[in-house]
């Protein structure tokens, strides 16, 4: 059983922009934006009269996109036991994105029957899982459907939270600063990483609002998370900056990975740098900070 704390290669997720699949000109412009991630949703975005159109439409958008741009590309399919589930999968094995994302996952199960749709139709190599967080009893077994990710080929990669749904059905307050919902957001972080996942934050409704958006972004970068749910290109920088790497933590992880490559240093545990322990889960530590800011600087290059 894999342990480690991340076990696929680490991907940028800094910016999951939301992209409804019926409206023509946001898909259009989805390919252009410098998001690290687009999710293609079928589902609340989408009125139930207009499913079926959306599907054709990413089934066509999906022939021409250019899949060496680096960018990720999610769809978000209906729930399996209404009328579109298995249609939206259907429409999946014709687009082949990089990963599904799943609404409303509440228990270990949703997750597995579509995976196990997914190698019945034998797509084992098919897109990964995505699990949207947003429904109380989804809190009640977070253990649960994380540890799905160790089954099924570990096709599980990655959490997302909805607090629109979440607060909802809870009817938690939404206010500035998330007072109520933080220690949920923690436990959502927590049972991704005990069974490494990535874990994205909730979008921010208010994408006129660029104070109080900036400050939530960096609340969730400072709770652990990968990146934000966007819905609205001009958040797009803000997300990439919040989750980004700073010149002054890449100047810090790579003295923290030289001091641990010193000659005086070789052969330790633990080392002193300008006045503090440093041990080498520190050095792992920033070997993945500068890593990141390669994967940025190398998305840069493609831009
Ligand atoms: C919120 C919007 C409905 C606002 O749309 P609009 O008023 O048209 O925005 P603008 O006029 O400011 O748009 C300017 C241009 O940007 C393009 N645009 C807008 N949004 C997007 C987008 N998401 N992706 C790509 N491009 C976008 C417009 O087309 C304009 O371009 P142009 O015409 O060429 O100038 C709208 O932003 C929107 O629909 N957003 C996404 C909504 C969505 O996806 N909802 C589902 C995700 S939210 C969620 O999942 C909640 C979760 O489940 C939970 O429970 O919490
Ligand atoms: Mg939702």
């Amino acid at each position: 059983m894999n342990r480690t704390p991340h076990h696929h290669p680490l991907r940028l997720r800094r910016s999951v922009l939301s992209v409804p699949a019926v409206n023509a000109r946001a898909l259009a412009k989805s390919a252009l934006l410098d998001c690290d991630a687009v999710i293609f949703d079928l589902e609340d975005s989408v009125l139930p009269e207009k499913k079926a159109e959306a599907r054709a439409a990413l089934v066509e958008h999906f022939k021409t996109l250019d899949r060496s741009s680096g960018q990720e590309h999610v769809i978000r399919i209906n729930a399996l036991d209404g009328p579109d589930g298995v249609l939206d999968l259907e429409a999946v094995l014709d687009c082949m994105p990089d990963a599904v994302l799943l609404p409303k996952v509440s228990e270990p199960q949703d997750v597995l029957t579509v995976a196990d749709w997914f190698s019945e139709a034998g797509a084992d190599d098919g897109p990964r899982l995505w699990a949207m967080i947003e429904t109380a009893a989804s809190l009640l077994n977070l253990a649960a459907i994380a540890e799905t990710g160790r089954t099924r080929g570990g096709r599980l990669d990655c959490f997302v939270v909805g607090l629109n749904d979440l607060r909802k059905e809870t009817g938690i307050a939404d206010v500035p600063g998330r007072p109520f919902l933080v220690p949920l957001l923690l436990q959502v972080v927590v049972a991704a990483r005990a069974c490494g996942l990535d874990v994205i934050d909730s979008v921010f409704n208010d994408f006129s609002d660029d104070e109080n958006f900036g400050a939530e972004c960096r609340q969730g970068r400072q709770m652990g998370f990968d990146g934000k749910m966007l819905i609205h290109p001009a958040q797009i920088a803000a997300a990439n900056e919040a989750y980004g790497v700073t010149e002054a933590e890449a100047a810090e992880a790579l003295a923290i990975v030289s001091a641990f490559a010193a000659p005086d240093n070789a052969g330790k545990a633990v080392v002193s740098l300008a006045g503090r322990m440093v041990e080498k889960l520190h050095a792992d530590q920033a070997g993945r900070i500068l890593a990141k800011a390669d994967l940025i600087n190398d998305r840069k290059k493609k831009a």
